[in-house]
Formats: structure tokens, sequence, C-alpha cells
């Protein structure tokens, strides 16, 4: 089942973007690049200008004391989102513990939570989480932007990005103890638009690829993980690969995570841009509320241990 292999993601360079002034053929091409990797795999590798070592070191440093904080103080940390306030001892899950910043790319937003964990307050590392958020945002969005612009579907950008938020998810996984599950994250396909990763330098992302072979993510301090969620699939009607993924703990320390979610905002329909459905494509998802979604999800409906939008939206041929 294990497998001690890795997946050769693409690797995808961002950093010779210049926003100033692009060159249009480099922009071309890393387009190109995106939605072979997203179609492929459903995820890259991306590598980014902005993000130093000394706010990384940071912001990792902020996150293992947050989590080294009492529970009770933890418990204080809410989100609008269900699955993104304080999550610890999970029975079906017991090394995973998650805390969550609901539109952590407003200021206000990561003071409000630095102040909750920390009373006195931390102006330092508010602020530094912002500047790392606004570096996997940027990256986001310009590769949603790519997606759409590639499949010519410029014209929709805008009406879509008014559909989502987002909630920056901070994760620690503790290291298994002897004869205890090394399962960190079951297998799941991520179901919002779409997820940025980093992790600290513990290993143990892995991917289902489409040959049905679970491959090891292999971990660099300087790239991140872009992958793509069920509801960009629902939106383009299918054409992408969403990959399923978990976590295993092989490794003798403790994983800490960080993953900004591109998640739909509530009471929005969600539904294929009329352009991806055709007679070579006929509709592959109803349309759908996330909040609906989400009930089905949690009242545990049939078929969402992979793919949950899937189960709950997908046409049945
Ligand atoms: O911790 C990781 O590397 C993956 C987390 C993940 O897949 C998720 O939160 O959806
Ligand atoms: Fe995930």
């Amino acid at each position: 089942m294990g497998s001690e292999a890795y997946i050769q993601l693409p690797v995808i360079d961002f950093s010779v973007l210049n926003n100033q002034n692009p060159d249009l053929c480099v922009y071309d091409s890393i387009k190109t690049e995106v939605l072979e990797a997203l179609q492929e795999y459903g995820c890259f590798q991306a590598s980014i200008a902005g993000v130093s070592t000394e706010l990384q070191q940071s912001v990792y440093g902020a996150i293992k004391h947050l989590f080294s904080l009492p529970t009770e103080t933890k418990s204080k940390n809410t989100s609008t989102k269900m699955f993104y306030g304080y999550i610890g001892n999970s029975p079906q899950l017991p090394l995973y513990e998650s805390m969550g910043i609901d539109d952590p790319y407003i200021p206000k937003q990561v003071e409000n939570f630095t102040n909750l964990m920390w009373p006195q307050s931390n102006p330092q590392v508010s602020n530094n989480i912002y500047m790392y958020v606004k570096k996997l945002w940027e990256l986001n969005e310009m590769t949603k932007k790519m997606v759409f612009e590639i499949l010519n579907l410029e014209k929709y950008l805008n009406e879509h990005i008014e559909l989502t938020n987002y909630v920056l998810k901070l994760m620690k996984y503790r290291v298994p103890e002897t004869n205890e599950s090394n399962l960190g994250m079951h297998t799941h396909a991520d179901a919002g638009v779409m997820t940025i990763l980093h992790q600290n330098d513990v290993e143990g992302l892995e991917i289902l690829t489409k040959d049905d072979e679970w491959l090891k993510v292999k971990v660099s301090p300087n790239l991140f993980i872009v992958m793509a969620g069920e509801t960009l699939n629902v939106w383009l009607n299918g054409r992408l690969h969403i990959p399923l993924h978990r976590v295993l703990m092989r490794e003798n320390k403790i994983r800490f995570t960080l993953a900004l979610f591109e998640l739909p905002k509530t009471g929005k329909s969600l539904k294929a841009i009329e352009k991806m459905v055709d007679d070579e494509h006929p509709s592959l998802f109803k349309p759908f509320e996330y909040e609906e979604f989400i009930k089905f999800h949690i009242s545990g409906g049939q078929g969402i241990e992979k793919y949950a939008v899937k189960a709950y939206c997908g046409v049945s041929n």
C-alpha cells in the first residue's frame, strides 16, 4: 500500500514574473505549464519571490508556539466556516490539530486572531503571518487568472472572484506513539477552489497519481504546493484532474503545515461555466450550494470518502 517513491511534480517558477513590466512570452509559457500540470497532476510546486527564510522561520516559530498553548486558549479560535476553528484530540485523527483564520488577507483579521492567542498582543507575529498570507494569496490569484485566461474564460473571472473567500489553516501533526497508526490525514480531495500548501522540513503529504500509485511529495522550504479543488472542477466541468491526497507520518518529527484555502461563500450557486459545457463535454455536475454540501458531508452522505463534491452533485452517467 505505502510507497517509498516520490512524485515528480512540475516545478513552476513564478518568481520570474515581473508585475510592473510583464514579459508576455514568459507569462504565456508559465500559463501553459500551469494548465498542463493541473490537467495531469491537479497540482504543482511553485517558487515565488518575496518569502524570505527569516519570514518563514518567524511564522513557523509562531505556529509552534501557538500549538503549545493550553487547549483552553486554543479553543478560543473559532471560524464561521465549518471545520476551520480549533480542532484537536479528534478520535478519528489523533495526530492532527489545527486552527483557522477567516479572511486572512485582511490585517485586522490576523490581528484579532493573534490577540486571542497572545492577550498582550503580538504585532510582530500578526504582521508576519499577514505578509506570508499575502504571498500565498497572490500565488492563488495568479494561478486562477492563468487558468481562466488559457481556457478563454477571462470574462468570467471577476464574477467568480466574488464567489469565494479564504481561510488560512495552521496544522500540526504529532509523532505517532508505538503501535499507533501513522495516519495524519485520511485520503480526500480538497472541496474548495484551490489550496496553497507549505510545510516545515518534515514530509508526510502523499498524492495518488492517475495510475493509482501513492507517491510521496518531497518538501522544500522554497516551494509551495498549488492544488486544485473540486469546486474549480465544477466551474470547469471536469477539465482538470483533482488529486486525492493524504498525510502519513513516517518521520520521528512533529510536522507543521500552513494552508490557504479558497472556499465558496455561502448562499452562492456553484455551477459549470456555460462555455465549458457542450456536446463534447456534457454536464458533469448539478449546480450546488456549499453550505448544503457541508451539511451532506457532516451527515456522512453516501460516497463522500474521496471526491465528496462529486458524490454530492455529480451527474451519474
Ligand atoms: O498537511 C498537509 O500537507 C495536507 C493537509 C490537507 O490536505 C488539507 O488540510 O486539506
Ligand atoms: Fe487536502
